[in-house]
């Protein structure tokens, strides 16, 4: 809601060009931390009243993401491990020890009970009276990267696709905007309970995640025994990497337009059950009800309440960059503007 109230802000006297990557991403981070700490992290309005702590946040995630998706030789020539080849042993020993004691220091503040109460860390703290031998400190400070790392950048990278897919597709925008406008009307913002009336946007949805799956290799695999799939053998210990780009663009499981953006089809039944964008099987992302939540929400939002245009004639470029998180090769930039209908005071 932070991110419509700003860009209401800023474009309610016509057109602005804005920046969204930055924008995506503070908010998932910021909507992540509350739900772990109680605390945002980002913003002129962030509640966290030490600015050292917001400040020392936010430059370790920027490097904890940059190294995350950072390529690794010595994975594949393992004698270079030998003389830590381009110091990233080093520099992942390093961020580890401060992340470790930043999010210790998270810990001790709701265990001393300073922190806000109802987050994540406070219940996995009642766990620890019950069950110490399990939810022991290391756990719990596990629990609460995994959230960061897992489910903040593959959110935000979804919702910079979607807004590029929809700026080539002024069309598509059109459609979504008029099944809002039917199913919410002008004079309320869209909630949480909403998302279900909006088959067009959920389809606007799945078809970002069939193009452009945040994490198009899924997580690397482990073959626990031998075995064998679709004829292949595959042994004991090997580790396995299903493309689900490539898959999500087969024609042969899409139709001979799988390489266009076309949300209708996920009209046809069924369709949806095709995605592997959030793995399957028992280590399928335990996040996917959340991200798509999130996307959705925020996705039917930017539709409501304003209008948008490229920066230029051209189209987009879909670019992609490297890294685990498959995001845009460069920042998206949009014009934005607040729809007519709708007056900054309704949306603040
Ligand atoms: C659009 C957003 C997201 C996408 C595309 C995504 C995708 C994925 C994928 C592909 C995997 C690996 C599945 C496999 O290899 O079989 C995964 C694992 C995981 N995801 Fe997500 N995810 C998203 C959002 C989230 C969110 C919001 C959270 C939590 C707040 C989250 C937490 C996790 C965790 C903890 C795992 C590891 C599960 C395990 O190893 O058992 N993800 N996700």
């Amino acid at each position: 809601m932070r991110l419509v109230q700003k860009l209401a802000q800023e474009c309610s006297n016509g057109f602005k060009q804005v920046e969204l990557r930055s924008k995506f991403s503070e908010m998932t981070f910021n909507t992540i931390m509350r739900m772990v700490s109680g605390k945002r992290y980002y913003g002129d309005d962030c509640d966290v009243t030490d600015v050292e702590e917001a400040r020392k946040f936010r430059e370790l995630i920027k490097e904890l993401v940059a190294l995350a998706g950072a390529n690794n030789p010595g994975d594949f020539i393992s004698v270079l491990r030998w003389f830590d080849f381009d110091g990233l042993e080093s520099k992942l020993k390093r961020i580890s020890k401060r992340t470790d004691s930043f999010l210790q220091g998270l810990i001790d503040e709701h265990r001393s009970g300073k922190g806000k109460h109802d987050t994540m860390i406070d219940h996995l703290l009642t766990q620890q009276q019950s069950h110490p031998e399990y939810y022991t400190d290391q756990i719990i400070k596990g629990l609460i990267l995994v959230m960061l790392l897992a489910g903040t950048d593959t959110s935000s990278v979804t919702l910079e696709w979607t807004m590029s897919n929809l700026l080539n597709h002024p069309k598509i925008i059109k459609r979504a905007r008029k099944e809002i406008d039917m199913q919410i009307g002008e004079d309320r913002l869209i909630d949480e309970p909403d998302i279900s009336k909006l088959n067009y946007i959920q389809n606007i949805v799945y078809e970002t995640f069939r193009l452009h799956p945040a994490a198009p290799l899924l997580v690397p695999h482990l073959s626990s025994e031998d075995c064998t799939l679709e004829g292949y053998k595959v042994p004991k210990d090997t580790i396995v990497l299903v493309n689900a780009w490539a898959i999500h663009r087969d024609p042969n499981v899409w139709g001979d337009d799988s390489m266009e953006f076309k949300p209708e089809r996920f009209e046809k039944e069924g369709e949806a059950n095709k995605l592997l964008t959030f793995g399957i099987g028992r280590r399928a992302c335990p996040g996917a009800n959340l991200a798509q939540r999130t996307v959705n929400l925020v996705l039917g939002l930017l539709i409501q309440c304003f209008e948008w245009e490229r920066t230029t004639h051209e189209e987009i470029g879909m670019d992609e960059g490297k890294g685990l998180t498959v995001s845009r090769k460069i920042p998206l930039e949009a014009m934005c503007k607040v729809r007519d209908t709708f007056t900054t005071k309704t949306i603040i």
